[in-house]
């Protein structure tokens, strides 16, 4: 499963309590105050790491508590202080606290680390409070508590909406009519090598992000063609388009290669196919498209996808810019259900 939010609760550990004792010794009467301090408690650190690419790892236990610190003892025996834990993040997490919406860090570089729970300080032993007047004090300190809190990951996408499509199936023609962006076009595949992230503009001034992605083609899960480095931007969008070439490339139909694209997706990274979806029917002006897309229709009756005819070449683009603004409202709307 891809998981690119999660919200988990983070526990520091409790300092230890100091202790109260004195020395004892044989025929040494009124030995002094001798209880040491208590150790403090664990950290919770988030480390930024390149080796995840999704939240999935930390999600199985949304509990996360470091040790507390042990007591002190009699004998100037210190607590040591309780070892820390680390989770890792994918580079790109941002970090909030829940309780206020705060953003607490923007993980975007690979090993920077942050403390999310500070551990408790251990608490003093008896021989601290000792003074002049009094040489046996009994008072000691309980140590304090680790901090709790409930944290917020999200892993930052790089567009809204992401581009899926075979080579040449017109996803940089469709950003160069919706949006002020010029990703080359050209007739044949594999024009566009780097994702191209262009800003959809609507009336009301919101805006949309778009990214035209290299094609994607068979056994890009094993990285074919451009292959992984395609499948890693993907990752990072929040709705998905399918591009369709209508006319029919190679005898390839719509329905075939809408297939293909998703099942790539899904045996790279298990539940990507499934993230919110609207179709691009593409090239509608082409002999044949018109006829596609009744097949595609009925092929597509039992699912819930927007199918959205276009002809992008002419800047003829029917409902999509409002659809995808649907859809992606939505998913901001709830941005922590998954
Ligand atoms: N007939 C027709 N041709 C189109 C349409 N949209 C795009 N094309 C043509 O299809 C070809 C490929 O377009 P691109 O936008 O470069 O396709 P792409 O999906 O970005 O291709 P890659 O970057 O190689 O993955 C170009 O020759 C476009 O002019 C359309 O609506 N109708
Ligand atoms: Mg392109």
């Amino acid at each position: 499963m891809f998981v690119d939010k999660a919200t988990i609760t983070v526990k520091a550990g409790d300092g230890g309590n100091g202790c109260c004792s004195f020395h004892r010794e044989k025929f040494v009467p009124r030995g002094g105050p001798d209880g040491g301090d208590g150790g403090a408690g664990g950290n919770v650190i988030l480390e930024a790491t390149n080796s995840e690419q999704s939240l999935q790892a930390l999600v199985y236990n949304r509990h996360y508590q470091a040790q507390n610190g042990p007591g002190g003892k009699g004998s100037n025996l210190h607590g040591r202080k309780a070892p820390d834990i680390t989770l890792k993040v994918p580079v790109g997490t941002v970090v909030t606290d829940r309780s206020t919406g705060e953003v607490i860090a923007d993980m975007d570089e690979a090993g920077r680390q942050i403390v999310v729970a500070r551990g408790g300080r251990g608490g003093r032993g008896n021989p601290r409070f000792a003074t002049q007047t009094n040489r046996a004090p009994r008072e000691w300190e309980p140590g304090e508590p680790g901090e709790e809190r409930e944290i917020g990951l999200e892993l930052k996408t790089i567009a809204d909406v992401g581009l899926v499509g075979y080579p040449n199936a017109g996803k940089s023609t469709l950003l160069r009519a919706v949006s002020a962006a010029r990703p080359k076009v050209a007739p044949y595949p594999f024009t566009t090598l780097h994702p191209v992230v262009g800003v959809i503009e609507y009336p009301d001034y919101s805006r949309i992000t778009m990214a035209d992605i290299p094609g994607l083609i068979e056994g890009a899960h094993d990285n074919v063609g451009l292959g992984h480095a395609f499948l890693k931007h993907i990752e990072r969008t929040t709705v998905l388009a399918y591009v369709l070439d209508m006319g029919g490339v190679d005898g390839r139909t719509p329905w075939d290669d809408l297939a293909h694209l998703r099942e790539e997706l899904e045996l790279y990274m298990k539940g990507l196919s499934k993230r919110a979806t609207i179709i691009v029917a593409n090239k509608m002006d082409l002999p044949g498209a018109e006829e596609n897309l009744e097949l595609l229709r009925s092929e597509l009756s039992h699912e819930l996808f927007e199918i959205i005819p276009v002809c992008a070449a002419d800047g003829e683009l029917g409902s999509f810019k409002e659809t995808i603004r649907k859809a992606v409202e939505a998913r901001r709307k709830s941005p922590f259900d998954f």
